[in-house]
């Protein structure tokens, strides 16, 4: 057991990611109260039979009452929407995250609301899978998994360190980052990934009518591996595709260019280019396996905390 954080946490949004964090937070004793809230009353049960907090309320705005730290994880475009109903009741000194997978949206959203008193620190835990809702939730999710934070302009530096330590206790390792350069760099090595896949998955089905069931049956891991993430809760990945259009087109652009390369090189035949290309990717894949990055979902038990 680990030492108390925070006298009181409240978690808006209780599903993958809040979840996780309520496992972490009861497994591990890093606070003594924590209030749950979400928006609807059906996974508010379902968080209460899972007994992941202390207490669960139906509205943000009492959840957050007398709380020293307040986590919203929820999809990005409700991000408002909670910093609305969550502001004025928000306890002098408490610091208020999020875990969006967007940035600059979510400081725009949320920042406007928030009172002066309060510290808030745009965060986001760079683990997860395709699954979603509170039963979805694990403990160890976040062990040995980055999570960034987006610090605004004069951030208390004692809350920030109170936050990463929150999250170091959960076994995540801590950086920072302008909330721009952020959306460009999860743009290129998770947005687009997703809608690539989301959109090779998309073809498949359509060719599916052509070929019958084929395209199933025969699926080798490759395409099984775009279906995992093809599977990934719509409306968090509308949100995500929404409020981070800018970061999201510029590298579609670029993906697309080099996409037009390789057609153009397996067109003519340029073999060289080809194998190129498949090296120099094939060397970044084993840079990740050495540096520990491979977690693939089913293994994730081998981080978890419990092991
Ligand atoms: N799923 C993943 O792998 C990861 C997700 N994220 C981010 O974490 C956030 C949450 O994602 P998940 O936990 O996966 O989603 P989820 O779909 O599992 O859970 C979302 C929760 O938010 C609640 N909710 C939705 N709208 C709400 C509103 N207006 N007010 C209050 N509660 C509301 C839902 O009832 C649910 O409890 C998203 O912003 C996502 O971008 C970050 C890292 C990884
Ligand atoms: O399931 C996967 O492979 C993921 O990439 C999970 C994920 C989804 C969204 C994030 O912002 C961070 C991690």
């Amino acid at each position: 057991m680990s030492e108390i954080l925070f006298d009181r946490i409240a978690l808006i949004g209780i599903g993958l990611i809040g979840s996780s964090i309520a496992r972490d937070v009861k497994k591990l004793g890093l606070a003594k109260e924590v209030v749950i809230s979400t928006r609807s009353l059906e996974t508010l049960k379902r968080a209460e039979e899972l007994e992941l907090g202390t207490s669960y309320v139906a509205s943000a705005a009492e959840a957050v009452k007398d709380a020293d730290l307040v986590i919203v994880s929820v999809p990005v475009g409700a991000s408002e929407a909670v910093a609305q109903q969550i502001a004025p009741h928000l306890k002098p000194g408490a610091i208020v995250t999020d875990v969006g997978s967007t940035k600059a949206s979510v400081i725009a959203q949320m920042a406007p609301h928030m009172p002066e008193s309060v510290h808030f620190i745009p965060g986001h835990p760079l683990a997860g899978t395709e699954k979603s809702g509170p039963d979805a939730g694990f403990s160890g999710l976040f062990k040995g998994r980055w999570c960034i934070f987006t610090p605004l302009e004069g951030t208390d530096a004692d809350a920030l360190a109170r936050l990463r330590g929150f999250w170091e206790a959960l076994g995540s390792m801590c950086d920072e980052m302008d909330p721009q350069h952020h959306d460009k760099v999860l743009a290129i090595v998770s947005h687009l990934p997703h809608i690539i896949a989301y959109n090779i998955v998309g073809t498949a089905d359509d060719l599916e009518t052509v070929t019958e069931s084929e395209v199933i049956k025969y699926s080798a891991s490759g395409f099984r591996d775009f279906t995992r993430l093809a599977a990934s809760d719509p409306t968090m990945w509308r949100d995500v595709c929404l409020h981070n259009k800018d970061a999201i087109l510029e590298m579609l652009a670029r993906f697309s260019e080099d996409l037009a390369y390789l057609q153009r090189a397996i067109r003519w035949g340029e073999g060289d280019k080809l194998f190129e290309l498949f090296s120099r990717t094939r060397t970044i894949r084993r840079s990740i396996v050495q540096a520990g990055q491979d977690v693939d979902v089913p293994d994730f038990g081998r981080h978890a905390l419990d092991k």
